[in-house]
């Protein structure tokens, strides 16, 4: 699908351009003293997750025009294009198909002429099978000894997810299995994991869409050398190591048993990916039920993005609304904030998510965009964030929108923490929507006993602008279909916003970069010789590697 014209040149752009000019001073409080029913207007529920959008700087105009904007840019073709299964990852020519991979429909999709869900359910089943012969010590250590402990050792997208859903669901943990995430290529992390295992009750899954990822590959090697060399041998490696990935060659050659490898397909993308094989580690320790539950949360997003009307479409409003601040009030993030100790990687995994996927520059046709895309997303957990870097949200000169997420229920309700927990929540965005006033500042200061002249002089260091833009998403409590749903909630959000920008959302060729120039600085630094090939601070600091080193 090309789309027509260009997006800043279209006709709903030029009247949100128009309409912002009217609305950018006018207050939230007022609309809502004005408007009784903007709270039950302003409100959406899908999937088990509600969404409170009513303290958005948007009028109901505002929204009629954003809903235009969408459809002008075929929004609605476009979901089902997705849903289709289109190479809509054009630089790839692959299709994005994760939906497919919580597919409860009996609906067939076909990639190069046949129906991937007969292989999409085998693989579940090869789960199912997996987890039940771990869980039930069927497969056991090559000493006898059931499995304690599963590393997971992936990067990225093979490992942001899981990771999020298995701490966004640790109530479910239920097979006394500890789950450990390797990532990161530093020598410290590997040996705080491996420091307190036994080789002979570890399992280890190779987390790899590609099986060609630096960081994956070396922390790969390295287990599976201290497995060796702490009573492991060649004879039991295929016990201990299994895999997931789309390159069985290259798994195979790395010394994975074939039958220890689980299928990934091109047309999933790495953070796409966690609702396919690369969830195993999660499915160990929930177990395979649980994991199903959190798939069908995920397909009830789908169905409700693929078929609800865009007005009362949960991802399109909330991309709607990142548009119109992104693009008309000129901010550039977005602060992902769940009150849920729980949900605390969430706001790591949006930040793949989203940054991934719409950070870009170039349309899908290959024209330089002349509007900003994706945000920075950052955050943190409540109450914490509210100790730290809520004061910039509050007076900073910059204005970052919002997501407040919250479970009603606590999987731990003891004494009176929750409501606590809530009422923090629900007077941050309160407080982030009203400010404060001058005038409310200095007669807090007088009743305080400070002098008029003091108050005047103080007063306006406590003066918070207020009228800051948030969203507030809840549910009941964080069970595996609720999380599912949230996830696929953002996913469909970071692609519908891709849709409108007319991006590739599906790609990364930035991250490309990086790799390669690794490889060659890594060279450098392992040589002797003083490199003269790279930008003189490179260079500089590849020098003070090597002088460092040689000190110690
Ligand atoms: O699963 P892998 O092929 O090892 O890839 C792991 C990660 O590597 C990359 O750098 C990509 O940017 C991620 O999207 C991907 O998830």
């Amino acid at each position: 699908m090309t789309l027509a014209s260009s997006l800043t040149q279209s006709e709903s752009w030029k009247t949100l351009e128009r309409h912002y000019g009217e609305i950018k001073d006018q207050h939230m409080l007022d609309w809502f003293a004005t408007d009784p029913n903007r709270f039950e207007d302003f409100h959406l529920s899908a999937a088990g997750l509600s969404l409170d959008f009513s303290k958005n700087r948007a009028t109901r105009d505002t929204l009629h025009y954003l809903l235009q904007l969408a459809n002008e840019r075929e929004l609605p073709a476009q979901i089902n294009a997705m849903f289709e299964g289109e190479a809509i990852n054009r630089s790839e020519n692959r299709p994005a198909l994760h939906t497919a991979l919580r597919n409860f429909s009996d609906r067939q999709i076909m990639v190069d002429g046949s129906d991937i869900m007969p292989e999409i359910r085998d693989t579940v089943h090869r789960m199912e099978e997996f987890c039940w012969k771990i869980r039930r010590n069927q497969w056991r250590g090559y000493n006898n000894a059931p499995f304690t402990d599963v590393v997971s050792i992936g990067i990225g997208g093979s490992f942001l997810g899981p990771k999020l859903a298995s701490s966004a669901l640790k109530p479910y943990w239920d097979s006394g299995l500890n789950v450990h995430y390797l990532a990161n290529i530093d020598g410290t992390h590997i040996t705080e994991i491996l420091k307190r295992l036994n080789p002979a009750t570890t399992l280890f899954i190779i987390q790899s869409k590609s099986f060609g990822t630096q960081e994956t590959l070396k922390n790969a090697l390295a287990c599976r050398q201290w497995f060796l060399s702490n009573g492991g041998c060649e004879e039991y490696l295929a016990k201990h190591f299994t895999a997931v990935s789309s390159n069985v060659e290259k798994a195979v050659e790395f010394g994975i048993a074939e039958e220890n490898i689980f299928p990934m397909w091109d047309w999933v993308g790495g953070r796409y990916s966690l609702w396919s094989a690369i969830g195993l580690p999660l499915a160990l320790a929930i177990g395979i039920d649980n994991f199903r539950d959190m798939l069908r949360g995920a397909h009830q997003m789908d169905e409700h993005f693929r078929t609800a009307p865009l007005a009362q479409n949960m991802p399109v409003i909330m991309a709607l609304l990142g548009v119109w601040y992104v693009n008309f009030f000129g901010v550039n993030s977005h602060a992902i904030l769940p009150y849920d100790h729980y949900l605390r990687s969430l706001p790591a995994h949006l930040q793949q998510l989203d940054m991934e996927s719409n950070g870009k520059s170039v349309t899908l046709d290959g024209r330089r965009v002349d509007y900003h895309t994706g945000p920075v997303i950052w955050g943190g957990v409540g109450t914490n964030g509210q100790h730290a870097f809520h004061q910039l949200l509050h007076q900073g000169t910059h204005f970052s929108p919002c997501d407040f997420i919250m479970p009603m229920c606590s999987h731990n309700p003891i004494d009176n923490f929750h409501a606590m927990l809530v009422s923090n929540c629900l007077s941050q965005s309160q407080a982030l929507l009203q400010g404060k006033t001058e005038q409310q500042a200095i007669d807090e200061l007088i009743a305080d006993g400070k002098s008029e002249a003091e108050a005047m002089v103080l007063a306006r260091q406590k003066v918070i602008t207020g009228n800051r833009p948030s969203n507030t998403l809840y549910f009941p409590k964080a069970k595996p279909q609720t999380v599912g749903a949230l996830i696929a909630l953002y996913e469909h959000k970071v692609a519908a916003q891709g849709m409108i920008w007319g991006v590739n959302s599906f790609d990364q060729w930035g991250v490309e970069l990086g790799k390669k120039l690794g490889n060659k600085v890594l060279e450098a630094l392992e040589s002797d010789r003083i490199p003269d090939a790279f930008d003189g601070s490179t260079n500089g600091l590849i020098r003070a590697f090597h002088a460092m080193q040689s000190k110690l």
